[in-house]
């Protein structure tokens, strides 16, 4: 016979969250930025140790503090989190309470490591299965006690049964008296703590994990283990059964695809993990404002993972929210967000009530329970339409408190809607990143189909071709349709900022409360983060465009000038480099390039081209390909060296990427002739270096001259401003212009930015009486200096300058600087190149 729920006494309570902040690992760069204070309290450090001058005066960090009901910091152990924060959960449940336990947190922030633990620190499932055994051990109460543990995964939104050896696609079912349930999930009776154990294990060795650039064993799959407890209470009440569930979830984390350098179904995976914990982190946001506004859609239906947790986030349970975050510096915009909705958390209530039933359950106790859950939902609609109406009444209409407390609650609205909207838009763009990609591969096998079929018609190799083919063709679909649920996610969203907007604005003209400008201008704040980001989302566009642009560029003059594909491999084996998925493109790209009148001795190519120049030519082996920093200019040599992995690096806003070297504007020029030879020749002044490779003094530091080692540290000084007036104009740009526009200005910026360098540092160091000579002609003396060479073109003397043998300035670099009408850097002084600056922006 079913058991069912009686209408008992009902207690309302709040989630409990606690945080919990793993060790550094090998795997993190950077510093150690999350402190732990008071058991309760999370404190996240700026991660930007080098602020620029505007961010310093008005005092704008980055560091935040949180409160939560638990805070444990790296050296607690699973125990630790167990004994304070589970424990007593765990007891509720041979007592009929049902329980939830959940870990969040982005990848590799600890959540398996917390749910599951190890051998020597077990985790949260295998402390909670021993305590619900050992709790049935001492009970003398004489009642007899049953436990079932199934075990299921939610895989790219399909349900498997990890109790299972080949477990086919499971489906949800809403059952009336249950709730959401698994049909066909497997329940097995277990006696033992052990016996649990090991199904866990067998479990989790079925569990879909695959090792990626974040986390070496990264869960590509919800796990949700679940322990039913009935106990029959034979000896007072016969008829009464009072039954306990225990979920334990250990959710997969979130990613971002160019983090986890992952490709193929890895990126298909990446993509579903994100549309859920998306749908999860909605949930929170909704149920948090359902208990602030008393309404709010919670949209439990747009994934398999909020609907099985349906019960947890808002029914009947005891939810516990472990928030796993990293204490890495690079990972501060995941440990933020990570935080924001463990905060949202808090808010949520849950309904916890004892799961009585009986046996032989009377028609006449049906009865009574059906006229009591129709009170409640007449009450429910009357307490519904009371909140709507006083939401709907107009501020005027209010009494002044309530009118503030309207505007509060507006405010916040405003902010979760930008948020919301950051939110899509991230996702949105990750999805059209991972399209992009896909399209080139579908291109790329196109082409090696149809040359394949030319070889030999639908051999194996065809085969293969064609089912990686409609593998592609599948993703994109499917990203296609995800994108476009983003985008009518994001039209709506529009939607309602556009009526919250003309509340704020109707607001405003009613009544000339403080509190609307207040809201007025943080709605406006976040309004420009939210250009911000946008900005970013296209330049980032736009500097993937150029690296492939750069590296088709490059191979293609390889090719033209002599070598063929087998050759180049060669070298670039030689060199340790791994040319991957290149083969095809370059290949087809081949015929048009040549033909092209744009290749040749003067190709442009980026610095990311030049830095594999300068692999070659240095004889460094280095993986391929990768990018160097200029961003830090104080950057010793091993900070450059862990700077390198770029994929690492996350939420690089667009001005940080602009002033790296990928930009069209900081490029190298090669000649044929000087990329056959090599060293020789630069050394004569024909390789031409960027104004930016020639500032950084670190990447020529085996060729900085005697003479020139007592101003390094002034060039190094030079270069760090001249980068953060490039910061602070693209700032300013970012909110005024579009990012086409900002890359025209940059290369202006770049050339101005070396020149006023190196005039100031000449003048420094004429100032200071010494030996040294600077290519930019900012004074006559300079001017001058200016040589002719045998051959009858001028060089600049910069290639014996302060950096060295062999850094010959670009003659056209020195031509322009000629021409210049820039006033002469007559101080060093800091006010000087800021009002200078000031008047570029104008
Ligand atoms: N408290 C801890 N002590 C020591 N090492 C830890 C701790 N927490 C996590 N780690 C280590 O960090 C790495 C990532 O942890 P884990 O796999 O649990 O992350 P995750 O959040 O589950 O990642 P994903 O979402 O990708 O599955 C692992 O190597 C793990 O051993």
């Amino acid at each position: 016979m079913p058991s069912i729920r009686a209408p008992a006494a009902k207690k309302t309570t709040t989630l409990t969250v606690a945080v919990k902040c793993r060790p550094l690992t090998d795997r993190d760069r950077g510093r150690d930025i999350i402190r732990v204070h008071n058991d309760k309290e999370i404190l996240v450090l700026d991660p930007d140790l080098s602020k620029d001058y505007l961010d310093r005066i008005q005092n704008r960090t980055k560091e935040r503090r949180y409160n939560f009901d638990y805070a444990f910091g790296p050296t607690s152990t699973n125990l630790d989190v167990y004994k304070r924060s589970i424990h007593t959960t765990i007891a509720g449940l041979i007592q009929g309470l049902n329980a939830t336990i959940f870990a969040y947190g982005s990848t590799g922030s600890g959540k398996t490591y917390t749910m599951v633990g190890t051998k020597d620190d077990p985790g949260l499932m295998v402390l909670s299965l021993k305590t619900i055994f050992d709790l049935i051990k001492k009970d003398d109460s004489c009642d007899d006690f049953e436990v079932t543990c199934s075990y299921l995964e939610v895989y790219n939104e399909v349900i498997y049964d990890l109790l299972e050896k080949s477990s086919g696609h499971l489906e949800l079912r809403e059952d009336p008296e249950h709730g959401i349930t698994v049909a066909g999930l497997r329940s097995i009776k277990v006696n033992s703590a052990d016996k649990i154990l090991e199904l866990l294990n067998l479990g989790n060795s079925r569990r879909k994990t695959e090792s990626t650039e974040a986390n070496e064993t990264s869960s590509r799959s919800h796990a949700v283990l679940g322990i039913n407890v009935i106990r029959k209470q034979s000896k007072r009440y016969p008829n009464q059964v009072v039954r306990g569930k225990l979920s334990l979830v250990d959710l997969a984390g979130s990613e971002r695809a160019s983090e986890t350098n992952s490709g193929g179904q890895k990126l298909r995976d990446g993509a579903n993990i994100n549309r859920s914990l998306l749908a999860l982190a909605n949930c929170i946001n909704a149920l948090g404002k359902q208990q602030k506004k008393g309404l709010a859609y919670v949209p439990y239906r747009n994934s398999k993972l909020t609907r099985i947790l349906k019960d947890g986030l808002s029914g009947n349970s005891q939810t516990i929210m472990i928030a796993t975050i990293s204490p890495a510096d690079g990972q501060y915009h995941h440990t933020i967000n990570t935080l924001k909705y463990a905060n949202r958390a808090k808010e949520i209530r849950t309904h916890i009530q004892k799961n009585i039933g009986t046996i032989n359950t009377h028609v006449s106790d049906y009865q009574r329970m059906i006229d009591s859950l129709q009170n409640e939902v007449s009450r429910l609609r009357k307490e519904l339409s009371e909140k709507e109406s006083q939401l709907s009444a107009k501020p005027s209409e209010k009494a002044a408190d309530d009118e503030i407390s309207w505007l509060n609650s507006l405010s916040q609205e405003t902010s979760e809607n930008v948020q919301e909207r950051i939110n899509l838009q991230k996702a949105l763009f990750e999805i059209e990143e991972i399209n992009l990609r896909n399209r080139t591969e579908l291109q790329q096998l196109d082409d090696a189909i149809a040359k394949q079929q030319d070889i030999e018609k639908d051999g194996a190799v065809v085969q293969a071709l064609r089912v990686r083919r409609q593998v592609i063709l599948d993703n994109i679909r499917d990203n296609d349709e995800l994108g476009v649920h983003y985008k009518k996610e994001i039209e709506s969203n529009e939607k309602r900022r556009c009526q919250l907007q003309n509340m704020i604005e109707e607001a405003i003209s009613n009544n000339g409360n403080k509190t609307y400008l207040r809201i007025l201008s943080q709605y406006r704040l976040l309004g420009i983060a939210n250009t911000e980001l946008q900005f970013e989302m296209a330049m980032r566009d736009q500097v993937i465009n150029n690296q492939r642009e750069a590296f088709k560029n490059l191979w293609n003059l390889l090719v033209s000038l002599g070598l063929d594909e087998k050759q180049i491999m060669e070298l670039a084996a030689k060199q340790g480099m791994t040319i991957e998925n290149w083969t095809t493109t370059n290949q087809l790209g081949l015929v048009n390039r040549l033909s092209s009148p744009s290749l040749g001795c003067s190709s442009r190519y980026s610095l990311s081209s030049g830095c594999v120049y300068n692999q070659l030519h240095n004889g460094e082996s280095q993986s391929f390909p990768q990018r160097q920093e200029f961003s830090t200019p104080l950057f010793s040599t091993e900070n450059r060296k862990s700077s390198r992995a770029y994929y690492g690096e996350e939420h690089r806003s667009s001005y940080y990427y602009m002033a790296q070297d990928h930009s069209p504007a900081t490029c190298v020029n090669i000649t044929s002739q000087n990329w056959f030879s090599g060293g020789p020749n630069a050394q004569r002044g024909t390789i031409e270096r960027s104004p930016m490779e020639l500032c950084d003094p670190l990447i020529h530091r085996n060729e900085v001259s005697p003479c020139s080692r007592n101003s390094r540290q002034e060039e190094v000084f030079m270069y760090y401003y001249s980068y953060k007036y490039a910061h602070l104009y693209f700032r300013t740009c970012a909110m005024l212009l579009n990012p086409m526009y900002i890359l025209q200005h940059q290369i202006l910026l770049t050339f101005k930015s070396f020149r006023e360098c190196m005039g100031e540092f000449h003048s420094r160091n004429s100032h200071s009486g010494q030996q040294v000579r600077v290519g930019t002609p900012c004074n006559k003396d300079s001017e001058r200096r200016m040589e002719t060479t045998p051959d009858g073109s001028t060089h600049s003397p910069f290639r014996d300058g302060p950096f060295g043998q062999g850094t010959g300035i670009p003659n056209q670099v020195s031509a322009k600087s000629r021409s210049s009408n820039l006033p002469p850097q007559e101080t060093s002084s800091f006010d000087s190149r800021s009002s200078a600056l000031a008047q570029f922006i104008k």
